[in-house]
């Protein structure tokens, strides 16, 4: 990672944002360019025909690879359906744009073992992406039983497949905000023990007890973070009124999680990667009395994510979070183009985007982005 500083200009703009230089910026540079390698999301939803269309662009302007997550509608259950959602995920590519799509197979209670470790050797997938059946957007053919899926796991284990988890239960009784720690001591940690080698991603941590899971085990585990989750906290769902573009699932929670997930993700520790799970939703189907859960942040995620490593004193790790530790799980290599991002007057970008299935919101970070992509 290339650092690059400047003076801020007399008149005090780039100085974070006051109009003013702050006091403590008098002996110190402001740093207002920051080139990376080209970054990759871990957990990203494109969805299908025009929905597709108008939203890859997003990703595919800033980030090399993706991995696409299997709940369509009916999901990408085989090998056969991940070819054919690759392909079509490769057409609906505009001309010039370098993009790679790295899919996954959504595990059913039905899935063979045999077609799993073919995709896998193949190259055709990246991971397998576990969703217990009703947790989440489109999860309905997911797992019940996780013992149905045990011999798919143990092969996994020992071909080195990771597998992607939405780690939430779906249990009537539990909380809604305690699911995902529910979740690991009751489905994630069996799993992990009874399946050793299994090379598992905890995906869209949301919770101090995650991070605390995830740094108690050395080996074998990771965890996406998004970008709204090391932003926003419940009371942005809640507060002066239900926002629906803020409703994902996990749901966000209090602010000391959020806090212990910024925390992480500026750590520089590499179990810790970008994986934005943007997730877009027509506004019609979010504005509703039983809206979707998903937030759509393709568009402005790195400006939001160096605002917030920027606070944190961190930028020099966002390379670690957004380019390097991901792939370093995954046994890819990072991608060798670079992105510079800029600092400067407040970043317009668009507050919703047109697709051909509806507008789209993009995601509110409720402060404004100083960091552009120079493109
Ligand atoms: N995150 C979400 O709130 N929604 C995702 C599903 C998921 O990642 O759980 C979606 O597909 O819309
Ligand atoms: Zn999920
Ligand atoms: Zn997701």
């Amino acid at each position: 990672m290339r650092i690059a500083s400047a003076w801020a200009p007399p008149d005090g703009r780039g100085a974070i944002g006051t109009g003013k230089p702050r006091a403590d910026c008098v002996s110190r540079i402001p740093m207002t360019r920051l080139t990376l390698r080209r970054p990759d999301d871990w957990h990203l939803h494109l969805r299908d025909g025009a929905m597709l269309k108008g939203v890859l662009p997003e990703s595919a302007r800033d980030f090399a690879r993706a991995i696409i997550m299997p709940n369509l509608v009916p999901p990408v259950v085989t090998a056969a359906d991940a070819t054919a959602y690759r392909d079509r995920i490769l057409a609906a590519l505009p001309e010039g744009m370098d993009f790679t799509p790295l899919m996954t197979l959504y595990l059913t209670e039905e899935t063979d073992a045999e077609d799993v470790a073919a995709a896998h050797a193949s190259g055709l997938i990246a991971a397998v992406k576990l969703y217990p059946a009703g947790a989440t957007t489109n999860s309905a053919s997911g797992v019940t039983d996780f013992d149905k899926v045990r011999g798919v796991l143990e092969k996994m284990a020992e071909i080195g497949c990771p597998l992607c988890v939405h780690g939430e239960v779906v249990d009537p009784e539990v909380d809604i905000f305690d699911r995902e720690a529910v979740f690991i001591d009751r489905v994630l940690d069996p799993i992990r023990r009874a399946t050793p080698g299994l090379r598992v991603v905890m995906e869209h941590l949301t919770t101090a007890d995650g991070v605390d899971y995830v740094k108690a085990n050395e080996a074998d585990l990771g965890a996406t973070i998004t970008t709204h989750h090391l932003i926003i906290t419940r009371n942005h769902i809640l507060v002066g009124g239900i926002k629906p573009h803020y409703y994902c699932l996990p749901v966000a929670k209090r602010a000391r999680h959020r806090d212990a997930l910024v925390a992480a993700a500026t750590s520089g520790d590499a179990r810790f990667f970008l994986g934005t799970d943007s997730a877009p939703h027509t506004d019609p189907t979010k504005e509703c009395a039983c809206g979707c859960a998903g937030i759509f942040s393709a568009t402005n995620t790195l400006s939001c994510l160096a605002e917030v490593f920027e606070r944190e004193g961190a930028l020099d790790r966002l390379e670690a979070f957004a380019s390097l530790n991901g792939p370093a799980f995954y046994r890819m290599a990072p991608n060798d183009d670079t992105i510079t991002l800029v600092k400067g007057d407040a970043v317009a970008y668009p507050d919703k985007i047109a697709t051909g299935a509806g507008p789209v919101t993009v995601f509110d970070p409720g402060f404004p982005l100083h960091w552009r992509v120079e493109r």
